[in-house]
Protein backbone atom coordinates (compact mmCIF):
# COMPACT_ATOMS: atom_id res chain seq x y z
CA UNK A 1 0.00 0.00 0.00
CA UNK A 2 1.10 3.63 -0.68
CA UNK A 3 0.88 6.00 2.40
CA UNK A 4 1.53 9.02 0.44
CA UNK A 5 1.07 9.74 -3.58
CA UNK A 6 2.24 13.09 -4.91
CA UNK A 7 1.07 13.53 -8.81
CA UNK A 8 2.26 16.58 -10.85
CA UNK A 9 1.41 19.48 -8.25
CA UNK A 10 1.27 22.78 -9.03
CA UNK A 11 0.89 25.68 -6.79
CA UNK A 12 1.24 29.78 -7.45
CA UNK A 13 0.92 32.54 -4.72
CA UNK A 14 -0.02 35.61 -6.65
CA UNK A 15 3.25 35.58 -9.33
CA UNK A 16 5.58 33.53 -7.26
CA UNK A 17 5.41 29.78 -8.38
CA UNK A 18 5.66 27.47 -5.00
CA UNK A 19 5.21 23.98 -6.55
CA UNK A 20 5.93 23.15 -10.05
CA UNK A 21 5.39 19.57 -11.12
CA UNK A 22 5.66 17.73 -7.65
CA UNK A 23 5.57 14.12 -7.52
CA UNK A 24 6.44 12.29 -4.49
CA UNK A 25 5.35 8.45 -3.45
CA UNK A 26 5.74 7.62 0.23
CA UNK A 27 5.82 3.95 1.10
CA UNK A 28 3.67 2.36 3.82
CA UNK A 29 5.94 2.21 6.93
CA UNK A 30 8.63 4.30 4.81
CA UNK A 31 10.36 7.43 6.59
CA UNK A 32 10.87 9.97 4.23
CA UNK A 33 12.97 13.68 4.43
CA UNK A 34 11.70 16.44 2.09
CA UNK A 35 14.26 18.32 2.24
CA UNK A 36 15.12 21.54 0.15
CA UNK A 37 16.16 25.50 0.67
CA UNK A 38 14.23 28.02 2.41
CA UNK A 39 11.22 28.27 0.20
CA UNK A 40 11.70 25.52 -2.17
CA UNK A 41 7.81 24.59 -1.52
CA UNK A 42 8.01 22.22 1.27
CA UNK A 43 5.61 23.21 3.57
CA UNK A 44 3.26 23.95 0.68
CA UNK A 45 3.73 20.11 -0.13
CA UNK A 46 2.77 19.28 3.44
CA UNK A 47 -0.48 22.09 2.93
CA UNK A 48 -1.90 20.19 0.08
CA UNK A 49 -1.38 16.47 1.37
CA UNK A 50 -2.78 17.52 4.88
CA UNK A 51 -5.70 18.74 2.86
CA UNK A 52 -5.34 22.37 4.54
CA UNK A 53 -4.11 23.78 0.38
CA UNK A 54 -6.06 22.48 -2.86
CA UNK A 55 -3.36 23.12 -5.63
CA UNK A 56 -3.64 24.83 -8.40
CA UNK A 57 -2.80 21.08 -10.57
CA UNK A 58 -2.04 17.84 -9.57
CA UNK A 59 -3.53 15.34 -7.07
CA UNK A 60 -2.61 14.15 -3.57
CA UNK A 61 -3.43 10.88 -1.72
CA UNK A 62 -3.17 9.33 1.35
CA UNK A 63 -3.77 5.59 1.46
CA UNK A 64 -5.47 6.24 -1.69
CA UNK A 65 -8.15 8.80 -0.13
CA UNK A 66 -8.24 12.45 -1.54
CA UNK A 67 -7.72 14.59 1.75
CA UNK A 68 -10.07 17.30 0.79
CA UNK A 69 -13.03 15.29 -0.43
CA UNK A 70 -12.71 12.41 2.00
CA UNK A 71 -11.81 14.58 4.68
CA UNK A 72 -12.98 12.82 7.32
CA UNK A 73 -11.27 9.38 6.77
CA UNK A 74 -7.71 11.36 6.19
CA UNK A 75 -7.94 12.75 9.31
CA UNK A 76 -8.37 9.75 11.11
CA UNK A 77 -5.05 8.14 9.16
CA UNK A 78 -3.28 10.92 9.29
CA UNK A 79 -1.04 13.12 11.90
CA UNK A 80 0.05 16.61 11.08
CA UNK A 81 2.75 19.12 13.25
CA UNK A 82 2.76 22.00 11.46
CA UNK A 83 5.91 25.08 11.78
CA UNK A 84 3.95 27.29 14.17
CA UNK A 85 1.09 25.34 14.47
CA UNK A 86 -1.53 28.01 16.36
CA UNK A 87 -2.89 25.76 19.70
CA UNK A 88 -5.54 27.70 21.46
CA UNK A 89 -2.96 29.84 23.88
CA UNK A 90 -5.21 29.89 27.83
CA UNK A 91 -5.49 25.87 27.48
CA UNK A 92 -2.82 23.98 29.38
CA UNK A 93 -0.44 21.14 27.61
CA UNK A 94 -2.93 18.54 29.19
CA UNK A 95 -6.57 20.48 28.38
CA UNK A 96 -4.77 20.49 24.42
CA UNK A 97 -3.34 16.82 24.38
CA UNK A 98 -6.68 15.71 25.87
CA UNK A 99 -9.14 18.24 23.88
CA UNK A 100 -7.55 16.46 20.34
CA UNK A 101 -7.25 13.03 22.09
CA UNK A 102 -11.27 13.68 22.10
CA UNK A 103 -11.31 14.28 18.31
CA UNK A 104 -10.50 10.41 17.60
CA UNK A 105 -12.70 7.58 18.23
CA UNK A 106 -8.97 5.66 19.43
CA UNK A 107 -6.02 7.37 20.32
CA UNK A 108 -3.22 7.33 22.51
CA UNK A 109 -3.30 8.31 26.44
CA UNK A 110 -3.31 11.70 26.74
CA UNK A 111 -0.89 11.33 29.85
CA UNK A 112 1.31 8.76 28.30
CA UNK A 113 1.75 10.82 25.52
CA UNK A 114 2.65 14.08 27.20
CA UNK A 115 5.11 11.45 29.40
CA UNK A 116 6.73 10.40 26.26
CA UNK A 117 7.27 13.77 24.70
CA UNK A 118 9.03 14.91 27.91
CA UNK A 119 6.16 17.51 29.04
CA UNK A 120 4.64 15.93 32.34
CA UNK A 121 6.46 19.30 34.36
CA UNK A 122 4.37 21.79 32.23
CA UNK A 123 1.19 19.98 31.71
CA UNK A 124 -0.08 22.26 33.79
CA UNK A 125 1.57 25.07 32.34
CA UNK A 126 -0.76 27.17 29.67
CA UNK A 127 0.33 27.21 25.84
CA UNK A 128 0.82 31.16 25.90
CA UNK A 129 3.96 30.41 28.56
CA UNK A 130 5.77 27.82 27.33
CA UNK A 131 9.08 28.28 26.63
CA UNK A 132 9.48 27.40 21.91
CA UNK A 133 10.69 23.82 22.20
CA UNK A 134 7.92 22.93 24.98
CA UNK A 135 5.61 24.39 22.70
CA UNK A 136 7.12 22.60 19.68
CA UNK A 137 6.58 19.58 21.48
CA UNK A 138 3.41 20.18 22.77
CA UNK A 139 1.93 20.66 18.86
CA UNK A 140 3.94 16.91 18.25
CA UNK A 141 1.91 15.49 21.07
CA UNK A 142 -1.59 16.75 19.40
CA UNK A 143 -0.37 15.52 16.26
CA UNK A 144 0.41 12.19 17.62
CA UNK A 145 -2.97 12.02 19.95
CA UNK A 146 -4.90 9.85 17.18
CA UNK A 147 -2.32 7.01 16.91
CA UNK A 148 -1.62 8.55 13.01
CA UNK A 149 -0.45 5.89 10.27
CA UNK A 150 0.47 8.39 8.59
CA UNK A 151 2.82 11.41 9.94
CA UNK A 152 3.62 14.72 8.25
CA UNK A 153 6.11 16.58 10.93
CA UNK A 154 7.07 20.11 9.52
CA UNK A 155 10.19 20.40 11.46
CA UNK A 156 10.34 18.14 13.65
CA UNK A 157 13.41 19.12 16.19
CA UNK A 158 13.67 22.94 14.92
CA UNK A 159 14.38 25.20 18.21
CA UNK A 160 14.83 22.20 20.42
CA UNK A 161 17.60 21.42 22.30
CA UNK A 162 20.23 18.50 22.20
CA UNK A 163 18.57 16.68 24.44
CA UNK A 164 15.43 17.15 23.56
CA UNK A 165 16.11 16.36 19.72
CA UNK A 166 17.58 13.47 20.96
CA UNK A 167 14.84 12.08 23.29
CA UNK A 168 12.30 12.95 19.63
CA UNK A 169 14.75 11.13 17.47
CA UNK A 170 14.02 7.80 19.93
CA UNK A 171 10.45 8.61 20.12
CA UNK A 172 9.95 8.53 16.00
CA UNK A 173 12.29 5.56 15.84
CA UNK A 174 9.70 3.54 17.93
CA UNK A 175 6.80 4.72 16.67
CA UNK A 176 8.62 3.90 13.12
CA UNK A 177 8.57 0.78 15.12
CA UNK A 178 5.58 0.04 15.27
CA UNK A 179 4.28 0.96 11.49
CA UNK A 180 3.77 4.42 11.55
CA UNK A 181 4.73 6.36 8.00
CA UNK A 182 6.41 9.61 8.02
CA UNK A 183 7.25 12.43 5.62
CA UNK A 184 9.55 14.17 7.69
CA UNK A 185 10.30 18.26 6.48
CA UNK A 186 13.98 19.16 8.04
CA UNK A 187 17.02 21.11 7.57
CA UNK A 188 18.58 19.34 10.30
CA UNK A 189 20.87 16.82 7.98
CA UNK A 190 22.21 14.70 10.92
CA UNK A 191 18.29 14.02 11.87
CA UNK A 192 17.55 13.40 8.37
CA UNK A 193 20.88 10.48 8.32
CA UNK A 194 19.40 9.51 11.12
CA UNK A 195 15.46 8.50 11.00
CA UNK A 196 15.50 8.91 6.84
CA UNK A 197 14.88 5.71 5.05
CA UNK A 198 14.80 7.74 2.02
CA UNK A 199 15.09 11.76 1.14
CA UNK A 200 13.17 14.15 -1.88
CA UNK A 201 15.14 16.94 -2.38
CA UNK A 202 12.91 19.42 -3.37
CA UNK A 203 14.28 23.11 -5.22
CA UNK A 204 12.27 25.79 -6.27
CA UNK A 205 9.10 23.93 -6.61
CA UNK A 206 10.17 20.72 -8.09
CA UNK A 207 12.34 17.23 -7.17
CA UNK A 208 15.53 18.19 -7.67
CA UNK A 209 17.09 14.35 -6.16
CA UNK A 210 15.63 11.80 -4.14
CA UNK A 211 17.07 8.34 -3.14
CA UNK A 212 18.29 7.40 -0.03
CA UNK A 213 21.00 9.03 1.81
CA UNK A 214 24.01 7.11 1.46
CA UNK A 215 22.91 6.93 -2.29
CA UNK A 216 22.77 10.82 -2.24
CA UNK A 217 25.92 10.82 -0.65
CA UNK A 218 27.90 8.60 -3.04
CA UNK A 219 26.35 10.35 -6.24
CA UNK A 220 27.52 13.75 -5.20
CA UNK A 221 31.38 12.37 -4.49
CA UNK A 222 30.95 14.25 -0.71
CA UNK A 223 31.41 13.11 3.11
CA UNK A 224 27.88 13.93 4.45
CA UNK A 225 24.61 14.58 3.85
CA UNK A 226 25.14 18.95 4.72
CA UNK A 227 27.75 18.42 1.64
CA UNK A 228 25.04 16.48 -0.76
CA UNK A 229 22.64 18.80 -0.22
CA UNK A 230 24.70 21.96 -0.99
CA UNK A 231 26.07 20.41 -3.67
CA UNK A 232 22.67 19.43 -5.58
CA UNK A 233 20.83 22.83 -4.34
CA UNK A 234 24.28 25.06 -6.15
CA UNK A 235 24.78 26.14 -2.60
CA UNK A 236 28.53 24.65 -1.97
CA UNK A 237 31.04 27.30 -1.95
N1 LIG B 1 0.45 32.04 1.71
C1 LIG B 1 1.43 32.41 0.87
N2 LIG B 1 1.34 33.55 0.14
C2 LIG B 1 2.31 33.91 -0.72
N3 LIG B 1 3.43 33.21 -0.94
C3 LIG B 1 3.58 32.07 -0.24
C4 LIG B 1 2.60 31.62 0.70
N4 LIG B 1 3.04 30.45 1.23
C5 LIG B 1 4.23 30.20 0.65
N5 LIG B 1 4.56 31.16 -0.22
C6 LIG B 1 5.75 31.21 -1.07
O1 LIG B 1 5.84 29.96 -1.73
C7 LIG B 1 7.19 29.48 -1.75
C8 LIG B 1 7.28 28.12 -1.09
O2 LIG B 1 7.00 28.28 0.30
P1 LIG B 1 7.04 27.05 1.33
O3 LIG B 1 6.60 27.60 2.65
O4 LIG B 1 6.32 25.91 0.76
O5 LIG B 1 8.60 26.75 1.36
P2 LIG B 1 9.45 25.82 2.36
O6 LIG B 1 10.28 24.95 1.50
O7 LIG B 1 8.56 25.17 3.35
O8 LIG B 1 10.38 26.89 3.07
P3 LIG B 1 11.06 26.95 4.56
O9 LIG B 1 12.21 26.01 4.52
O10 LIG B 1 11.52 28.37 4.63
O11 LIG B 1 10.00 26.61 5.56
C9 LIG B 1 8.02 30.55 -1.08
O12 LIG B 1 8.57 31.36 -2.09
C10 LIG B 1 7.02 31.34 -0.26
O13 LIG B 1 7.42 32.69 -0.12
Amino acid sequence: MTAIEVRNLHQRYGRRTALNGVDLTVADGEVVGLLGRNGAGKSTTVGVIAGLLRPDRGTARVRGLDPIADRREVRRLLGVQLQDAALHPSLTVRELVRLHRGFHATGADPDELIETLGLTGVRDTRFENLSGGEAQRTSIAVALTGRPRVALLDELTTGLDPEARRHLWRVITGLRADGMTVLLVSHAMEEVERLCDRVVLLDRGRVLATGTPAALIARTGGDTLDEAFLTLTGGAG
